[in-house]
């Protein structure tokens, strides 16, 4: 399979379905090694070729604990993208990061359990290098591109689908975790393995479980942020794209013959999603 010249991929967290106007864009199919097909709009921003997909469906009808990284990784690797633009909806364990923040992440903590970790799990032993999770070269573009970001925290990855009680979010908060999420994890490490860096726009929709009674966060709460939040996450998002560099190239943290054995892996058909 040929790489072909989309450079960028967006993957829309929660609020976040589509990137271009209804009509505008090229949908593709993408069968992969996993027994799931990958559909994306490929398009443009400011003269970049774009891949988007929304990380839970176009209907958010997949769960955070039933996501799978793989083939989301793997499609857009195969597309020839190198530079992952991410939002993510999350919740603050901080008063310094009030909510209707956007923050660049910059670290993560693993609290899921299940979920395919890495690409290499069978005859190919790899071992990721993970201390920065986020490309640097990217976050830098991220922060240049976009006025007011908060420019670094940690966020806990839960499992999910429930979110935390107010003794886990406790724990979170006293261990001086900035941000908790459902989702950043495995994707982000997934993507890294195959050599695509990420820089993902964390949209700070609650307080988490606080120590209030009215520090309870709903999923209810959140859309409704994420809703009113949408057109500044979307020039935010448009804003990393059209700045990152023409010759971005990633990181190469795995050696090159096992990602292109990975990405030489025959199709399975099977299910879409
Ligand atoms: C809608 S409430 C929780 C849900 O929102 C976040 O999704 P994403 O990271 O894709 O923006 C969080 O991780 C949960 O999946
Ligand atoms: N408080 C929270 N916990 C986990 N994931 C979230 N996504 C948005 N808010 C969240």
């Amino acid at each position: 399979m040929t790489a072909e010249n989309v450079r960028i991929g967006v993957i829309g967290g929660s609020g976040v379905y589509r990137l271009f106007p209804d009509g505008v864009g090229e949908q593709r199919a993408i069968e992969t090694p996993f027994g799931v097909t990958v559909t994306v709009t490929v398009g443009e921003i400011g003269g970049r070729r774009v891949a988007f997909l929304p990380r839970h469906g176009a209907d958010h009808s997949v769960p955070p604990h039933r996501l799978d990284g793989r083939p989301v990784a793997w499609a857009l690797a195969t597309l020839g993208v190198r530079a992952i633009i991410s939002t993510a909806a999350v919740g603050s364990l901080t008063p310094d990061i009030p909510v209707g923040s956007l923050v660049l992440a910059d670290q993560l903590v693993d609290r899921t359990y299940g979920r395919p970790q890495t690409f290499f799990d069978a005859d190919l032993v790899r071992h990721l290098p993970f201390s920065d999770p986020f490309c640097p070269e990217l976050h830098a573009v991220a922060l240049g591109a976009v006025d007011g970001l908060v420019p670094t925290a940690s966020v806990v990855v839960i499992q999910g689908p429930r979110f935390s009680t107010r003794a886990e979010s406790r724990i979170n908060r006293s261990a001086g975790i900035d941000l908790v999420n459902m989702t950043l994890l495995p994707e982000v490490a997934l993507a890294a393995e195959l050599g695509m860096g990420t820089a993902t726009l964390c949209v700070v929709t609650d307080v988490d479980s606080g120590e209030q009674a009215e520090d309870a966060v709903t999923a209810e709460a959140v859309f409704s942020r994420l809703a009113a939040a949408e057109p500044h996450i979307l020039e935010a998002i448009g804003a990393i794209a059209r700045a990152i560099p023409v010759d971005y190239a990633g990181r190469p943290l795995i050696d090159a013959d096992a990602v292109a054995s990975v990405l030489g892996w025959p199709i399975v058909t099977g299910a879409t999603a």
